[in-house]
């Protein structure tokens, strides 16, 4: 049996498992079978055909974003709005086929917008260009998932699940598990909060169906089996995503109003321009960019050149070591959004 059938069975046989107390542990170890063979599918191929397709496209500017969705929904014509790129669209499927990098200049910070071609269900067991598409989305600061506002919520949730069969995670958090395999002593299993979820002895067969017999094990949160798989295998990416509902010019007021409501999400229209500033201001709030301003003393700051940080970033990552006047700040000190720094050499 070929691993995209072990795959298919272990999906059907979770799917006929009722969930209960009584089959948990079932269930656990069938998701930890599930999460091996998608790993070993996901594993480069060494085959000729394999090579030099993928979409090797440099990252530019401060930060970079990825526009996946169905084909058709409007991504090209996304892009052509919203960069000086143009790329080709048209009213017939899988118009693009490569990677088309754009820039988007907001807020003195250059964001690359990355238009990538359809993908359908299947794509990340190589359907389409589904794999490629998939790469690129995992090098990107925030997936846009640009969705058909006519075509109803499946391809929603079709797209989720293939992005999270290859370990992206949307609008989610790293576990908050301590995980560390040892040389010996066993499994130690501890936890500081109660767990609903998870126990000691379901952790413990988890980490037996990947050969682990000794480690460190401690739940800071009170998480799934799911995510404590997700801690063993490593490699996963935990990103923000946005969901864009284009073509709202083709649905009521009464489901543009629905669909606006949900979370993480933006009704917009490319087609009448509709709604588009709010969706930058989204999407920069979701690339958690900073920009600050330098001053020479005596000199009115350069609003012009920004320095663009990540959230979060201190005067250090700045890059300096000196002092800081009018009001003096240490190197930890945390740069808030359009904050003016002037560097003063003792
Ligand atoms: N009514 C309406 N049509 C739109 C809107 N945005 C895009 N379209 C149309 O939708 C069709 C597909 O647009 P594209 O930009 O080619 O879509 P795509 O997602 O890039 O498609 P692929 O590259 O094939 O995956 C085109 O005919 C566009 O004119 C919109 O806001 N409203
Ligand atoms: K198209
Ligand atoms: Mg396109």
């Amino acid at each position: 049996m070929g691993i995209l059938e072990k795959i298919s069975e272990i999906e059907k046989e979770i799917a006929r498992t009722q969930k209960n107390k009584a089959t948990e542990y079932h269930l656990g170890l069938l998701k930890a079978k599930l999460a091996k063979y998608r790993a070993q599918l996901l594993e480069p191929s060494k085959s000729a055909s394999s090579k030099g397709e993928g979409f090797d496209v440099m990252k530019s500017g401060d930060a970079r974003v990825a526009l996946i969705g169905f084909p058709s929904v409007g991504k090209s014509t996304f892009l052509s709005l919203m960069t000086s790129t143009a790329s080709e669209a048209a009213s017939y499927e899988f118009t693009t086929l490569t990677c088309i990098p754009g820039v988007i200049e907001y807020k003195g910070a250059n964001i690359q917008l990355l238009d990538l071609p359809g993908i359908i269900e299947g794509a990340a067991q190589g359907r389409g260009r589904g794999r490629q598409v998939i790469a690129v989305a995992r090098t990107a600061d925030v997936v846009v998932m640009m969705l058909d506002a006519t075509k109803g919520d499946v391809q929603r949730s079709l797209l989720e699940k293939e992005l999270e069969s290859v370990g992206i995670r949307l609008n989610k958090h790293k576990p908050n598990i301590y995980f560390k395999p040892k040389k010996g002593g066993g499994i130690s299993f501890n936890s500081t909060v109660t767990l609903t979820q998870c126990s000691e002895k379901l952790v413990q067969l988890i980490l037996h169906e990947y050969k682990i017999f000794n480690a460190e094990v401690l739940f800071r949160e009170d998480c799934s089996p799911d995510d404590f798989i997700d801690v063993i295998v490593g490699n996963r990416v935990y990103m923000p995503c946005l969901y864009v509902y284009n073509k709202i010019d083709q649905i009521s007021m009464e489901e543009v109003d629905r669909l606006a409501r949900k979370p993480n999400s933006v009704v917009i229209s490319c087609g009448m321009k509709l709604n588009l500033d709010y969706l930058l201001e989204m999407l920069w709030e979701y690339l958690a960019l900073t920009c600050i301003y330098t001053k020479k003393r005596g000199q009115r700051p350069d609003f012009t050149d920004a320095i663009i940080l990540r959230k979060g970033a201190s005067v250090e990552h700045v890059g300096t070591s000196t002092k800081y006047s009018p009001q003096r700040v240490g190197l930890t000190h945390t740069m808030e959004h359009e904050d003016v720094i002037q560097i003063v050499k003792k």
